[in-house]
């Protein structure tokens, strides 16, 4: 078992460059099996998320050339068969869902075991059934899996309302459309920027998907795809926890490799709060901050402030002066980080569907739980700005999503290390 111990209380600076976005990439993968051909993959974080899903392409028959230190992911999908994948790593991550709809796309079948991931609570994928329905699936279960199968010899494109904003059932769509015939328009589709990118991949792939970052989409169905080569864009979530280190601990840090319109909500939080930064064409200048003020935050779909930020904003608001509030609309349950938190010393609680927090606290090194990927993030945060040694676990979480974390963070002057417990 591996944990990260970290001695905090040290202030950081210098420059952090930001990767490829994890919920990006663990679409963008999936999405190329609909080509039949070899899409290259440039800029793909290292972290185990992409470790899961490359495995599950090669059990698959997808021919993969792997160079994460590179960022590249060469993926041959010309021997990809739709066999069931009802267990194993299917079930340890929640993207695996997007087997669903891209192998339903070029296969017109898929058997894929219940997705995993993070626990937030209850994460149904109901939108995404009802969805592939629509388009002339059938759904049924076969042995603990989803099984779906077009019912005519394709599927048909058709009006698709979305009743909730889903990032994932959006994108499913998006996969199984392209291949549909007649054009799908989707209706309250979320507007995620990495929604953005994989209509940027399947536009590429020759899919013709228009209007993706609105809430209405429209794609055309396409026979035929083929492959292509792109480039994945910057995780802002990423950027936003550095950003909200830097903000709490930084003489001068640089985070690089942004894409500033991605963060517009977390950056005013940043602003309200009192932080000074100089936005520059793709990176982010922090400035010594004081006197940081305490906010309140409500997470909403895009552009609204993001559901996995609140957890790693959270150590920085426990630094600012005076009481606040967080409630997570998508998320409600996304609170296993407050527990954790206090038990550093923080003054945080939860209150009816809101977390409360008085500040500023001083937060002191403690041997805590990584619960799910972005508490865990919170608790990395919380262990560089608290005094002493903070010994974190389950750790795994957070590697499902930050690149290199240990070597970014070593970077600025964090102390900061991975040990085998
Ligand atoms: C809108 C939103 O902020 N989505 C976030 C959500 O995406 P993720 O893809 O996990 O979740 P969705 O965007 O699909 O879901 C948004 C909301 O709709 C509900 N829902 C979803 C699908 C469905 O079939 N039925 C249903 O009721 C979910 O329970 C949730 O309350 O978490 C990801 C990982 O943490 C984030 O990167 C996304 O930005
Ligand atoms: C919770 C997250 O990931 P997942 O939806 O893959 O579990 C996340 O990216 O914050």
């Amino acid at each position: 078992m591996k944990k990260i111990v970290i001695n905090g209380g040290k202030r950081i600076s210098g420059k952090i460059s930001i990767s490829g976005a994890k919920n990006s990439v663990v679409a963008l993968i999936p999405a190329t099996i609909l080509a039949n051909d070899i899409v290259t993959l440039e800029g793909v974080p290292d972290i185990s998320d992409v470790t899961s899903l490359v495995e599950i392409m090669e059990i698959m028959g997808a021919k993969i050339e792997r160079n994460l230190q590179e960022g590249k992911l060469v993926i041959d999908t010309r021997s990809v068969v739709s066999r069931p994948l009802p267990y194993g790593k299917i079930n340890s991550l929640r993207a695996s869902y997007y087997f669903n709809g891209a192998l339903l796309g070029r296969f017109g079948k898929a058997t894929v075991g219940l997705p995993g991931g993070c626990d937030l609570g209850p994460r149904p994928i109901d939108l995404h059934i009802k969805a592939f329905e629509a388009l002339g699936a059938e759904f049924s279960y076969l042995e603990d899996a989803m099984h779906l199968e077009q019912k005519l010899n394709h599927l048909h494109g058709t009006t698709i309302y979305m009743d909730m904003v889903s990032v994932g059932a959006t994108i499913n769509t998006m996969l199984a459309a392209s291949r549909a015939e007649g054009i799908t328009i989707i209706e309250n589709a979320a507007r995620e920027p990495e929604i953005i990118d994989v209509a940027t991949l399947l536009n590429n792939m020759g899919a013709k998907v228009r209007g993706a970052g609105t809430d209405v989409i429209r794609i055309t169905g396409t026979g035929e795809m083929h492959g292509a080569r792109h480039t994945v864009i910057p995780d802002r979530i990423e950027a936003g926890t550095y950003l909200a280190l830097a903000a709490a601990m930084g003489d001068g840090v640089i985070v690089e490799n942004v894409i500033y319109e991605h963060l517009e909500s977390f950056i005013a939080k940043l602003e309200e709060m009192g932080v000074h930064m100089t936005i520059r064409e793709d990176s982010i200048e922090v400035h010594k901050s004081e006197n940081l003020k305490a906010v309140n935050i409500k997470t909403v779909p895009y552009p609204g402030f993001a559901t996995d930020l609140q957890q790693p904003i959270t150590p920085l608001l426990l630094k600012a002066e005076g009481r606040g509030w967080i409630m997570d609309t998508i998320y409600e349950k996304r609170i296993n980080h407050v527990p954790e938190l206090a038990r550093m010393g923080a003054d945080i609680s939860i209150l009816d569907d809101r977390i409360i927090y008085e500040s500023p606290n001083s937060l002191v090194g403690s041997c805590v739980k990584a619960t799910d990927l972005r508490a865990g993030a919170a608790l990395v945060l919380a262990g560089v700005i608290a005094n002493g040694k903070t010994e974190i676990s389950n750790i795994e979480f957070i590697l499902r999503g930050y690149d290199h974390i240990i070597e970014k963070l070593t970077s600025v002057g964090v102390d900061i290390k991975l040990i085998e417990a």
